[in-house]
């Protein structure tokens, strides 16, 4: 008999699909995640950059901690054990023994893969201006520290996780240095590469012939560095993951100051035909009411016996 499949292999399986790529809404809270969940996408991604604008109300500027990221990406990752999670991990915030701690704490609250980058500490977006690097055998540290600590997690505990190399080179030190510490990361045990911020086609197209037979992944950021394609031509050109770190976060972004505009501008708050259809249910539906009233009544509750 086979047992459940974790999260970890789940992923595995969505990446051995042959020509075919996995896209990853960017998700950054339980509302937003609740909403991806609901549209039926194979994978997650949580967004370190949405972590900090809306758990700190501050940019991403390296000012997210491995417990206020891991809080938040297990947290997500526990609504739909089915569905895995690809987490931003930053730097791994810190040497290697914190690299490792990160790891093990991802793996443990069931995420599916996690990236780690060669900025320094105090990195910054991978779309702006003025990245700075740590030099290769940092990077390289960071990678086998990772790699270490999912082979102790694999024996110990037969748990797993997907690590994913992601390089900032490319805007400073130029194509082949980029592609050269991803394949280094990957001879090291990395699974996929993430070379960030790709400022052509052709360079998109040679990072994926350049690493095959290893699955590389997309970072789609609309108005960033990367010129804009679909899924389907990322997919065609042999990409095996597509992100949109900014899905939600734009959406939210452009909404709400809409909103508080037109509160600001009218002393009102417009009510939408949604809302008068489906009253103040429709949005906690969204996020598991029926279920959660099903469980309280499955377990011997009553409080909601009469409805909610
Ligand atoms: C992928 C990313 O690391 C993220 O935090 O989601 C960011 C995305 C962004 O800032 O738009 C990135 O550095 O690309």
């Amino acid at each position: 008999m086979t047992g459940p499949k974790s999260a970890a292999a789940r992923l595995h399986e969505l990446l051995s699909r042959d020509g075919k790529i996995t896209i990853c809404p960017g998700v950054y809270d339980g509302l937003t995640a609740r909403l991806a969940l609901r549209e039926g996408f194979d994978c997650l991604y949580v967004t370190g950059a949405g972590t900090a604008v809306s758990r700190l109300g501050m940019p991403d500027l390296g000012v997210i901690t491995l417990n206020e990221m891991l809080e938040n990406a297990a947290m997500i990752a526990s609504l739909d054990r089915t569905v895995p999670v690809i987490a931003d991990a930053d730097t791994g915030y810190g040497g290697p023994i914190m690299v490792a701690r990160t790891v093990k704490s991802y793996i443990t609250a069931g995420i599916a893969a996690m990236h780690l980058e060669d900025q320094v500490q105090t990195k910054r977006c991978g779309h702006l201006a003025g990245k700075e690097l740590v030099d290769e055998e940092t990077f390289l540290s960071r990678i086998r520290a990772a790699v270490l600590a999912r082979e102790e997690m694999r024996q110990t505990l037969g748990q797993d996780i997907v690590l994913i190399a992601r390089t900032d080179a490319l805007q400073q030190l130029g194509y082949s240095e980029a592609c050269g510490r991803l394949r280094k990361a990957i001879e090291i045990g990395a699974d996929v590469g993430f070379l960030e911020g790709p400022t052509s086609l052709d360079q998109c197209r040679q990072i994926c012939i350049d690493l095959a037979p290893t699955p590389v992944l997309l970072n789609s950021v609309p108005g960033g560095a990367t010129p804009h394609m679909t899924s389907q031509e990322a997919q065609q050109m042999g990409f095996k993951l597509i992100i949109y770190p900014g899905l939600a976060l734009t959406a939210v972004y452009e909404s709400t100051s809409a909103a508080c505009a037109q509160l600001k501008g009218t002393g009102d708050m417009k009510v939408t035909e949604r809302q008068k259809q489906e009253g103040v249910k429709g949005l906690f539906n969204a996020v598991g009411l029926v279920e959660c009233v099903k469980f309280d009544k499955a377990a011997g509750g009553f409080a909601f016996a009469k409805g909610v």
